[in-house]
């Protein structure tokens, strides 16, 4: 077995991508029976990045639409997610495709304004969204696939950004709870597996912190050109509102829901895994405060009622509290825990606090960086920020699972990205993304084997579509999306790799 182990070493060194995959494939079968059998193998994706239809069927604006037209200079390629994957036109066909590769779920979002184009039940529902999301539904069903729905993936209505500035208000507690009961009403007989919140990390760090999400904001000392903005208390107040309705959604479903439609409901978080940079107590502890300030901003008061010590102390006032009612609202609102996995970076200690340029950022005294001594962290990707560290899928399961009282996990996107360098041809032979796939599903292996309560794995994503702030210029679909030809789809190597390890 060892002399095995170090051929296959000597082996990894030398070989191309293509080779790794078939030499790995040679030596070590693995497949869906290498996971319990009622795991669940998935694909993921969200409304504003796949849908299209912009302004069809009744929809309204959400902050994206306002944000990537106002603002083109924003994102890469000038682009937005006026047409996208025009999912919501060929959603049958799509649908087709997942069952052919053998996906037993589709993750997908419910966009706020094209159901309540005015963001309130007071300003109408919209009845030809309702529609389109019944029968998508219906459609997954019709083919044996489940579907995963997440009520909010950042796409805001406008007009609540406009009455009183979105999550920066309370007030948008009970608008986020009309939208999660319509959404329970009209399809919570059918859906069992409901998600409230994608990524509230992103949402505040990129959307209040940088700026470099939607709705743009951030403190002026950032290069970021914002559009007002405090980096210093926003993310802080947006972040706290996020988890109040958070918490209402699920108390509304578990009180008045739940028992008749017999879902499960939950919250994705993402977190890097984080790597101190070198062995010194003082990047062991900076790498413990940016895990805090990354994901137990979140995980702790979903587990614990209160933010992380760590938050505590390095906020202290600009760090909102949570009033005894809310933090029994919100300990324990969940049945199973959504995790985004895609990267590590190693972390370094900042000695003193920066008391000029005060930020989220800035706060945990923690730099991030993917290098050490001139090596990167692992494999490169087409994301020039991003490399490959399967390791880290299994440390950050673990750790969730002992500092986090052991709960239920769905990994709810891990995936990578291809850069906008490559022919048609080249794009669908993605190898790399095969090793990826591979490597992180071992990885997902052995965090189970070590007792971990993983339930299902959604890859990141179905289709190429509207990357954020990077457009179209990184693709991270398992099937390429030709942009230039009428949106055709083509399954990428990496489906055919699926379709195989799918099988039963
Ligand atoms: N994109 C994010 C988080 C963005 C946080 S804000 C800022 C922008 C950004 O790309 N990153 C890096 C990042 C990317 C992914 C996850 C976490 C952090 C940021 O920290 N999360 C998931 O990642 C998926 C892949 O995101 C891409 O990651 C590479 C970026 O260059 C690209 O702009 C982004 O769309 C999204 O498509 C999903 O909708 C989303 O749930």
């Amino acid at each position: 077995m060892i002399l095995q182990g170090l051929l296959l070493v000597v082996l990894i060194k030398a070989l191309s991508w293509t080779e790794i995959a078939l030499a790995e494939h040679v030596t070590t079968p693995f497949n869906r029976s290498s996971f319990p059998t009622d795991f669940v193998f998935g694909t993921a994706s969200a409304a504003y990045q796949y849908e299209g239809a912009a302004n069809e069927g009744g929809r309204g604006p959400s902050l994206w639409d306002t944000y990537t037209h106002k603002n083109p200079e924003r994102i890469s390629d000038r682009s937005n997610g006026d047409v996208a994957n025009n999912f919501y036109h060929r959603y049958k066909e799509d649908v087709k495709l997942m069952k052919f590769i053998g996906m037993d779920a589709f993750r997908f979002s419910i966009s706020w304004p094209r159901i309540l184009p005015r963001g309130k039940l007071s300003g109408g529902v919209n009845k030809v969204g309702i529609a389109f999301y019944n029968n998508l539904i219906n459609e997954l069903l019709a083919n044996g696939i489940q579907p995963f729905v997440t009520i909010f993936h950042w796409d805001t209505p406008q007009a609540l950004e406009d009455e009183y500035g979105g999550f920066l208000s309370p007030h948008i507690v009970d608008d986020f709870l009309d939208f999660a009961e319509l959404c329970y009403k009209e399809f919570g007989d059918r859906v069992k597996h409901w998600i409230t919140l994608n990524e509230p990390w992103s949402y505040s760090y990129g959307g209040y912190d940088m700026g470099i999400f939607a709705p743009g904001r951030c403190s002026p000392w950032l290069p970021n050109r914002c559009l007002g903005g405090n980096s210093a208390t926003e993310p802080y107040v947006v972040t706290h509102n996020l988890l109040l309705s958070h918490a209402a959604a699920v108390k509304l479903y578990k009180e008045k829901y739940q028992a008749f439609q017999k879902g499960q409901i939950g919250i994705t978080l993402v977190c890097f895994w984080m790597v101190p940079l070198s062995n010194s107590t003082a990047d062991k502890a900076a790498a413990q405060r940016a895990i805090d300030f990354m994901y137990g901003w979140f995980i702790h008061p979903l587990t614990y009622g209160h933010y992380p010590e760590s938050m505590i102390k390095l906020v202290s006032k600009r760090l909102p509290k949570f009033t005894p009612e809310q933090a029994a609202l919100v300990k324990g609102s969940f049945d199973f825990l959504g995790l985004n996995y895609y990267i590590a970076n190693y972390v370094y200690n900042v000695p003193s606090p920066n008391t000029v340029n005060i930020s989220y950022t800035n706060d945990p005294q923690a730099v991030q960086t993917t290098e050490r001594n001139g090596k990167p962290i692992g494999r490169p990707t087409g994301v020039p920020t991003f490399f490959m560290y399967p390791k880290g899928f299994k440390e950050l399961l673990v750790y969730t699972k002992e500092k986090y009282n052991d709960p239920i996990i769905y990994i709810t996107e891990n995936g990578m990205g291809d850069g906008n360098n490559m022919t048609l041809e080249e794009a669908i032979k993605d190898t790399q993304r095969v090793y990826f796939y591979r490597r992180h599903l071992l990885s997902l292996q052995d965090a189970i084997e070590a007792g971990v309560k993983v339930k299902g794995h959604f890859s990141w994503s179905f289709l190429d579509n509207f990357e954020w702030s990077s457009g179209y210029t990184q693709k991270f679909g398992i099937t390429y999306v030709d942009y230039k030809n009428g949106l055709k789809r083509y399954p990428k190597r990496s489906a055919f790799w699926f379709k195989n390890f799918l099988h039963k």
